[in-house]
C-alpha cells in the first residue's frame, strides 16, 4: 500500500467539547491516513468518537489540537477561499439517519441542489437541472422524483436522494456515517451495493464508519477500531479478523451479533474491562506489531501480545 497516494491525513487529532464546567475529551490524539480509492473502516460502539471525527473532517466540529490535511494541505483552521470552495465540494457526507437528514419542507430538486448553489457550481438553470437528474439517475432514482417531497419516500429512497446529494458534488471523498444502519434490514445489501458501485464508477475514496465490526468485513480495505476517542488498532481488514489483538477489538469480534445494539454494547463492555489496563502507570503508544498492523499498548502489554501471537500461530 506503501506506493498508494494518501488523499486524507489524520494527525495528532484532539476534539474537547465544553460542557458548563467540565470539559470532554471526545477525541484523544488520533491519527490515521487514507489512500486514494480505498474503504478505510472506522468501527467503534455509540458515543466512541466516529462521526465527530467525521464531522471534523467535514469542518463542522471545530478541531482543538492537531491537523487534517487533504492531498497534504491543511483543511482546518485558516485556509485561502478557493481552498475551502474546493473542499466543500471535494468532501462529502452521507448521513446515518435519512429520515432526520433531509429537508422535509423542501422538494428533492432544492435538497439535491443545495451544495451546488452554495459553491455556485453550475453555468445555468439548464446545467444546475441537468447535474439533479443525472445524480438521481446514478442513485438508481427517476428525475421525475424531483419534484417530489421527502415524505413521499421510503427509507431506502430516501437514503438514495442522500447519497445523490453528495454525489451531485462530484466528491472525491465520501465519510459514510453509518449509512444503513437507520435503514430495514432488507434494503441494506441493495444500499451498500450501490455505495460499491459508485465508488468504482466514480473514483470515490471512502470513510465508512459503522458501530460493528460485521458489516465492515467486506466492504472496507483497512480498519480502525476506535474506544473511547482513541484509536486501539488499525489494520488491513483482513488482517484484524484473522489476528485481532487488542483486547476490545477481541471483544468487539467475540459478541456475537445482535438484532438489539444495545444487548451487544453490554456484551462487549462485559468482556472488555479498560481498568486492565495500567495505562497510569505505563502510557500506551500506538505500536507497529506486523506490517501496518498497529496496536495502542504499553510495553508490558506489548510482550503479552507478542507471546499470545506466538502460541496461537504455533499451535
Ligand atoms: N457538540 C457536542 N458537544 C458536547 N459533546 C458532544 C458533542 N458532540 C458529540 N459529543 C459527545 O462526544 C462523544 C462522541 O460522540 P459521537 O457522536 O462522535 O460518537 P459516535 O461514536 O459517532 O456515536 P454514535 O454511533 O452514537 O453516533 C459522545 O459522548 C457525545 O455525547
Amino acid at each position: 500500500m506503501s506506493d498508494k497516494e494518501v488523499l486524507l491525513e489524520v494527525k495528532n487529532l484532539h476534539i474537547v467539547f465544553d460542557k458548563g464546567k467540565h470539559k470532554f475529551v471526545a477525541i484523544d490524539d488520533v491519527s490515521f491516513h487514507i489512500y486514494k480509492g480505498e474503504t478505510f473502516g472506522l468501527v467503534g460502539e455509540s458515543g466512541s468518537g466516529k462521526t465527530t471525527i467525521g464531522r471534523a473532517i467535514m469542518r463542522i466540529n471545530e478541531v482543538t489540537s492537531g491537523q487534517i490535511l487533504y492531498r497534504g494541505k491543511n483543511i482546518n483552521g485558516k485556509i485561502s477561499k478557493d481552498w475551502d470552495k474546493q473542499i466543500t465540494q471535494k468532501i462529502q457526507m452521507i448521513f446515518q439517519d435519512p429520515m432526520a437528514s433531509l429537508n422535509e419542507r423542501a422538494k428533492v430538486d432544492y435538497i439535491i441542489s443545495e451544495g451546488l448553489i452554495n459553491t455556485k457550481n453550475f453555468k445555468d438553470e439548464a446545467e444546475r437541472q441537468q447535474k439533479v437528474q443525472n445524480a438521481l439517475l446514478n442513485v438508481g432514482l427517476l428525475p421525475e422524483f424531483a419534484s417530489r417531497f421527502p415524505h413521499e419516500f421510503s427509507g431506502g429512497q430516501r437514503q438514495r436522494i442522500g447519497i445523490a446529494r453528495a454525489l451531485v458534488m462530484e466528491p472525491e471523498f465520501i465519510i459514510a456515517d453509518e449509512p444503513i444502519s437507520a435503514l430495514d434490514v432488507s434494503i441494506r445489501a441493495q444500499v451498500l451495493n450501490l455505495l460499491s458501485t459508485i465508488q468504482q464508477r466514480n473514483n470515490l475514496t471512502y470513510l465508512f464508519i459503522a458501530h460493528d465490526l460485521s458489516i465492515v468485513r467486506f466492504i472496507t480495505d483497512r480498519t480502525a477500531v476506535i474506544y473511547k476517542g482513541k484509536i486501539v488498532e488499525l489494520a488491513e481488514t483482513e488482517k484484524l479478523f484473522s489476528n485481532p489483538i487488542h483486547p476490545y477489538t477481541r471483544a468487539l469480534l467475540s459478541a456475537v451479533p445482535e438484532p438489539n445494539p444495545y444487548k451487544e454494547r453490554d456484551k462487549v463492555v462485559e468482556i472488555y474491562n479498560p481498568l486492565q489496563h495500567q495505562y497510569e502507570l505505563a502510557p500506551p503508544s500506538f505500536i507497529e506489531i506486523e506490517e501496518g498492523h498497529y496496536v495502542l499498548a504499553n510495553e508490558e502489554e506489548i510482550a503479552n501480545y507478542r507471546t499470545l501471537r506466538t502460541v496461537e500461530v504455533s499451535e
